[in-house]
């Protein structure tokens, strides 16, 4: 039996960082997908195939006629660990365990972009190796899912995007709790800065800050999550469009300055956040984590000039889309 399953990206539009505090945050599945093969192998062991993925520490060694690979173990096991915990996770929960099972993973996902790339490679490991193993778990539980395998990994984990990744569509999250919020298409563009950040780092960093300056920072996090208040009053809004966006917009540059105010802001980043506002962008902030990675824009009337504006800054735009679809399983055969 074979399996294939996919899984999207996201955006936090608002209430990265605070989020991991306990505060509310906004965020949006997004027309890019990780798709996952899984099967059975009779050798007992996981195999995973990650074909979009750089494994660091590789060694290659040529003596004659032979060619030698050596990597450094570790380094190459850090890599692979959402992988490796998520089906790890689901052989236990299905009672498997020592089951062999091959998963072969390919993506076109940014790494450490802030778009989620390691909650999405979760989740769709976690939906293709469940169905493989007959555990019929549902989207919200195969996010509770991904969210165990970011604790994992990365000791800190709100559950925001191995949530959106899995059911998809425009939330508001807050402590485990998710609420739908209408379906609206953001004129949005994302800029990505072509350089990464591990979620992992950055969220520890933030967090040695708060315990050396728990008066300073904690008052930064209630402000970021009054944000996040204030902007889904205004997309529950009756208000026309014209008014939320600006509103919105605002609220997006303030969140900015915030996340500046964290140190999760790099040069590039506040950059490219700078060169869209200049372009006509009314809003435009980081996405994600941070550190590298993404910023996104907010742009009614002027997305191509934003687009250019970012290109002519150094960085990569993408015109992107919400997903209404969390995880899905493509492809089931015999
Ligand atoms: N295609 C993939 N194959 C295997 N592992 C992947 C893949 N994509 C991402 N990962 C794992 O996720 C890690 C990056 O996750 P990280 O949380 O640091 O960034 P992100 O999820 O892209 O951004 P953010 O968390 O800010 O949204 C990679 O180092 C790798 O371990
Ligand atoms: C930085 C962070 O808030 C969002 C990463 O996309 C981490 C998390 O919520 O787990
Ligand atoms: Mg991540």
């Amino acid at each position: 039996m074979r399996v294939l399953a996919s899984a999207p990206a996201k955006i936090i539009l608002f209430g990265e960082h605070s989020v991991v505090y306990g505060k509310p945050a906004i965020a949006a599945a997004i027309d890019l997908r990780t798709y996952v093969r899984a099967e059975f192998n009779d050798r007992g062991t996981i195999k995973i195939e990650a074909k979009d993925i750089r494994v660091p520490g590789l060694t290659v060694s040529f003596s004659e006629d032979e060619i030698y690979f050596e990597s450094d173990y570790g380094r190459a096991a850090e890599v692979l660990s959402y992988v490796r915990q998520a089906i790890e996770l689901v052989r236990e929960e299905a009672g498997a365990n020592g089951k062999g099972i091959t998963v072969s993973i390919t993506s076109q996902i940014p790494v450490g972009a802030g778009l989620g790339s390691s909650a999405a490679v979760a989740v769709a490991t976690i939906g293709a190796v469940s169905r493989l193993l007959g555990l019929e778990l549902s989207n919200e539980e195969i996010g509770r899912l991904g969210h165990r395998v970011e604790l994992l990994v990365q000791g800190a984990s709100s559950g925001i995007d191995p949530t959106v990744s899995a059911i998809g569509g425009f939330i508001h999250y807050e402590r485990g709790k998710f609420e739908h919020l209408p379906f609206m298409e953001l004129p949005i563009v994302v800029g990505y800065t072509g350089s990464s950040g591990s979620t992992k780092e950055l969220v520890a960093m933030v967090r040695r800050s708060y315990e050396e300056m728990p008066d300073v920072i904690e008052p930064v996090l209630v402000a970021m999550g009054k944000i996040v208040e204030k902007a889904r009053d205004v997309i529950l809004s009756e208000l026309d469009d014209d008014v939320r966006f600006s509103q919105l917009g605002r609220l997006m540059n303030i969140n900015h300055g915030l996340l500046d105010a964290l140190g999760v802001s790099t040069k590039k980043l506040s950059e490219l956040v700078y060169a869209a506002r200049v372009a006509g962008a009314i809003g435009a902030k980081i996405t994600g984590a941070g550190g590298g990675g993404c910023m996104y824009a907010l742009a009614p009337e002027n997305q191509s000039e934003v687009a250019t504006a970012i290109t002519i800054a150094g960085g990569t735009p993408m015109i992107t889309r919400i997903s209404r679809e969390g995880l899905r399983i493509e492809e089931v055969l015999p």
